[in-house]
């Protein structure tokens, strides 16, 4: 059987006596889209900052692609390939569309502080596809802050995915998007990410959603893994029922 992209094992981590994290087990593969969901204070944010370096268990490891990453710094694991997109979008609000995804690229080769190489066609170039993926390419030279929430959530991947990852964790992607507007993008967020050829995983609340587009649902109460399994199989369990899709 193939190795996991992503393992965590017997994750642990508490805040003020709450466990957040209490046991935590999960193999992510190559090319999943897999999906996060359980009630709020479940842990399910307190993951994906174990994952990329925010927190650091009190026990436990994670492993991409077979090798420990638990102690790395952010920076470090975003090097290794696990890149991110918030709830609330991070993006340079007073700075053009396009700039946004060229200054990702520019991190992603250690430009941080040289802006001039931000001109050259290649950049340009490389952003431009990912705005094209993203259906953003009509709207590069607008500011970022013009664009609506939906676009603005699309752009903060667009800038996670910049960085070239093998993974990318997304918290609440359709969250302060209209119940509308949120097939649409789930539309263009699946049809980059297959372009792009990424694993994800995608902490979600609205049950529509997940149904329609996870391939797999990992269940999250009280800081660790209720249930998983293919969306038909846990929307069917009583526990999540009761647990979960009662309450969010
Ligand atoms: N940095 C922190 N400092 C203190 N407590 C924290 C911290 N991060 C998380 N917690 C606590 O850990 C528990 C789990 O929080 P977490 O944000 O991971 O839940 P969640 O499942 O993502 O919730 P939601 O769906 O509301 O976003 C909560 O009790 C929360 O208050």
């Amino acid at each position: 059987m193939s190795k996991p992209l992503l393992k965590a094992e017997n994750l642990e981590i508490s805040f003020h006596g709450v466990k957040a994290a209490d046991g935590v087990n999960l193999e992510i593969n190559e090319g999943e889209f897999l999906a996060i969901i359980g009630p709020n204070g479940a842990g399910k944010t307190t993951l994906l900052n174990l994952c990329t370096g925010y927190l650091k268990p009190s026990a436990g490891h994670v492993y991409l692609d077979g090798k420990q990453i638990t102690h790395l710094s952010p920076r470090q694991i975003a090097k290794r390939g696990i890149a991110r997109a918030f709830q609330i979008p991070q993006l340079f609000t007073d700075h053009r569309v396009i700039d946004n995804v060229m200054l990702s690229n520019a991190a992603r080769l250690n430009l941080w502080q040289m802006l001039s190489p931000l001109d050259r066609p290649r950049y340009r170039d490389e952003a431009m596809e990912l705005l094209r993926m993203f259906n953003l390419a009509d709207h590069a030279n607008d500011l970022a802050s013009t664009l609506p929430e939906g676009r603005r959530k699309l752009l903060d991947i667009a800038v996670a995915l910049a960085l070239k990852p093998r993974l990318v964790l997304l918290d609440e992607p359709t969250s302060g998007v209209s119940a509308i507007e949120r097939f649409g993008l789930m539309e263009t967020l699946m049809t980059a990410l297959r372009q792009a050829k990424v694993t994800a995983l995608f902490v979600e609340h609205d049950m529509d959603v997940v149904r329609r587009y996870a391939e797999r649902v990992l269940v999250w109460n009280r800081g660790h893994v209720l249930t998983q399994g293919r969306p038909e199989e846990v929307f069917q369990d009583q526990r999540v029922i009761e647990t979960v899709v009662g309450a969010v």
